[in-house]
């Protein structure tokens, strides 16, 4: 097969339609069970944890987000900021608190971050609140040490994003210590042949200079790890992108690592988040990450044990929270 400019439109648009590739549920399900799953999960969230809900960080509509505290903040604490999908234009940070419940009791403050989605905001200025709500964060809560990002299917394209900012035209430098990219898409332009361009409205100019893939080269390498996990039942376009931006990452010199999920599919890739024995959430034992049945061009060749937290609290469970792994391609 050929790159996506060979496809019909009709191919390309069922690539980039998440909702038409899970084995679990159909269609015309899967996005209202993708709801119903992240918002119990996020009302689970809100009972147990101390939270904010609702602090502007900018005087947007869109610009506010919700803190889900850490159980025991004993001084100083990392942050983890979630930044949901729903291809730019559906979603909202009221669902998306549903990953704190394992972080929280590990003492990690989780943010879940509102933007303004399509058609009132636009891809730009939704990459541009991403950024300064992190340094509002760095601002008002000197607490935090250490930032860590985790963004699912568009979430994990503005977080992407982050990695080549200029923070020059920022008060602050946020210390970005690891970025973990789920099912995200980082080469814009083939969207602009989908209806997922019709609420978005991106000129090819805008599609360009919003591609994580095309501002590797710009981006200076930063001490921080990326992870870049993709789902078995992700489409292949979505799991080219993943593969292909994790290698322009490592050649460029960030400290980047490719996941490659098994038995998920786009949306259950991310609910899972909420469960201590997820392969993204749980400790050191969780060894048999991503054992790659399925994909026999994956290799795990090193087990990095070292992420998120390592830094802070050497010998919790966190050490090896989101497991990173080093899966090397043989093909
Ligand atoms: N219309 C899309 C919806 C979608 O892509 C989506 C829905 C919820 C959460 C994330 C999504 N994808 C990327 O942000 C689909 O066909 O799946």
């Amino acid at each position: 097969m050929g790159g996506w400019r060979d496809m019909s439109a009709e191919v390309l648009e069922d690539q980039y339609s998440p909702s038409r590739w899970s084995p679990r549920l159909d269609r015309d399900t899967i996005i209202d069970a993708h709801l119903a799953v992240t918002a119990a999960g996020t009302e689970r969230a809100r009972a147990s944890a101390r939270t904010t809900l609702h602090v502007p960080y900018g005087s947007g509509d869109g610009e506010k987000l919700d803190i889900y505290f850490p159980k025991d903040p004993s001084g100083t604490f990392p942050v983890l900021v979630y930044i949901h999908g729903g291809y730019w234009q559906c979603l909202s940070k009221d669902e998306s608190g549903f990953a704190a419940p394992p972080l929280v009791s590990q003492g990690v403050m989780v943010v879940a971050l509102g933007y303004d989605t399509a058609p009132r905001g636009h891809v730009d200025s939704m990459v541009l609140q991403v950024r300064r709500s992190l340094a509002f964060l760095v601002e008002q809560y000197p607490g935090i040490r250490g930032i860590y990002l985790c963004g699912h299917s568009a979430g994990a394209h503005l977080a992407a994003m982050v990695l080549s900012t200029d923070w020059t035209e920022f008060r602050v430098v946020p210390d970005i210590k690891g970025v973990v990219l789920v099912s995200g898409v980082y080469d814009l332009e083939p969207l602009l042949h989908t209806y997922v361009n019709d609420a978005l409205n991106m000129s090819w100019e805008v599609a360009q200079r919003n591609s994580p893939m095309r501002q590797v080269a710009l981006a200076v390498p930063a001490a921080c790890e990326v992870l870049v996990a993709m789902a078995q039942h992700d489409s292949p376009e979505f799991r080219r992108q993943s593969q292909e931006y994790s290698q322009a990452l490592r050649a460029a010199g960030w400290s980047v690592s490719l996941l490659d999920l098994a038995g998920v599919d786009h949306f259950d890739v991310i609910e899972k988040l909420s469960e201590d024995s997820y392969i993204l959430t749980q400790g050191q034992g969780g060894t048999v990450i991503a054992s790659s049945q399925h994909s026999s061009q994956v290799r795990i060749t090193a087990a990095i044990g070292r992420w998120y937290l390592s830094n802070h609290y050497p010998r919790s469970a966190w050490q090896c929270q989101v497991c990173c792994y080093l899966l090397t391609h043989l093909s």
